[in-house]
């Protein structure tokens, strides 16, 4: 083949990218963990890998960091091939930092001599390491009284950030997090995810973050990347992926989702809950039609209504389930949405409601 010809085989690679997946599949025995996973991360950005147990998550991250080889596809890093069929290059020549699930420090350290362990001993000796080492600390709001000290004697969201910054004392390019927040509790997860993410962003580091928590990766990341049965449902912003998930599954994995059957006709839906614009219609004619729950209100008066069969009060807003009153010329089957609303008082069981709804649905082939 001459030169041309194999740099036209080549699947195309933005040169932004600092990270390109292409193609990646990998087996354990019979199981099937990975099976064409194509994923562009641009530098300095952050990617959210986001599924169910099992779903693959943590065999990619570990591919992409060196621990485990693909069978199949490509791997590179600054558009530098470091795994395919015959290359791997080892995961401590990736330029890489990593932060497991436990944060997993040497408890036989004092949280200083952790730090220290990640520096270039060629560039930070004697004092110059031990000024590096409160400088990594101070970026991740500990102090040089908190070096002293043993890991057991810090918080587990403190552990995390020492393990963060033991991480970061490589100056890695690429920092690759496996669930590092899941063992905290919610008030502590929320301020330590928050810090990390300051801290990442402060530093430019591009940053891929494992999680199973939807919330988090839609707070966390600038990209999100859905992954299901080992393959990527959907990749992209935030706000895209949550009001336009690609299926209906990713739809209710993401979140509450109301889904009601539709007939569309042009870009309109008609359903039990009336005439609703479609962005995009997928197909025409019987269709599922998906909103969010804060899509629909609780409204004063209105052509749309139903009553109240069942109520969860969860402090700041309680859940509401209602069943749709039918509307003129509607012969299908009584259907049930359940939303939210501030209001306790006002959503009680047997209560009759009228309904409004705001934005756009999605649609979906029936
Ligand atoms: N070393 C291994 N040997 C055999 N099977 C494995 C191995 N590692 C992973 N698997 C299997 O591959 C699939 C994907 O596992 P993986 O750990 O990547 O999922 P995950 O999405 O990270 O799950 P979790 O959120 O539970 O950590 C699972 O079916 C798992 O049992």
């Amino acid at each position: 083949m001459t030169q041309a010809l194999a740099a036209a085989a080549q699947p195309a690679v933005n040169d932004h990218e600092h990270l390109t997946v292409s193609g990646v599949g990998k087996s354990f025995g019979k199981v099937r963990a990975l099976r064409d996973v194509d994923l562009g991360v641009l530098r300095g950005t952050t990617t959210a890998i986001v599924g169910p147990s099992g779903s693959g998550k943590t065999t990619l991250l570990r591919i992409i960091a060196g621990f485990d080889a693909p069978d199949e596809g490509t791997v590179r890093l600054n558009g530098r091939v470091v795994a395919d069929g015959r290359r791997l290059v080892p995961a401590h020549k990736r330029n890489i930092g990593f932060v497991a699930q436990d944060g997993a420090l040497f408890p036989h350290l004092s949280v200083g001599g952790n730090v220290a362990f990640g520096l270039d001993r060629t560039r930070y000796r004697g004092a110059a390491a031990d000024r590096r080492v409160v400088e990594l600390l101070e970026m991740v709001a500990l102090t040089a009284e908190h070096a002293r000290r043993r890991p057991d004697q810090l918080s587990g969201g403190q552990q995390q950030r020492v393990a963060l910054a033991r991480a970061l004392a490589r100056d890695p390019e690429l920092m690759l997090l496996d669930e590092p927040f899941s063992a905290l509790d919610a008030g502590l997860r929320l301020s330590t995810r928050k810090a990390v993410a300051e801290t990442l962003a402060s530093q430019g580091v591009t940053t891929i973050l494992v999680t199973h928590d939807q919330s988090e990766a839609l707070s966390f990341a600038d990209q999100v990347a859905i992954m299901r049965h080992g393959a990527l449902a959907q990749v992209g912003a935030p706000f895209v992926v949550y009001t336009r998930p690609a299926d209906l599954e990713t739809a209710r994995f993401l979140g509450e989702a109301v889904v009601l059957d539709a007939v569309l006709q042009g870009s309109l839906a008609t359903c039990a809950l009336g005439e609703i614009p479609v962005r995009l219609p997928p197909a025409q004619g019987a269709v599922k039609l998906m909103l969010r729950p804060e899509q629909v209100r609780i409204a004063g008066s209105g052509g749309i209504h139903g009553t109240i069969t069942e109520t969860d009060f969860f402090g700041p807003d309680v859940t509401v389930r209602i069943l749709l009153d039918r509307r003129p010329g509607d012969d299908g089957a009584p259907q049930s949405i359940t939303i939210r609303h501030w209001n306790a008082g006002l959503a009680r069981v047997g209560a009759q409601v009228f309904l409004r709804i705001v934005g756009e649905g999605v649609a979906y082939p029936a």
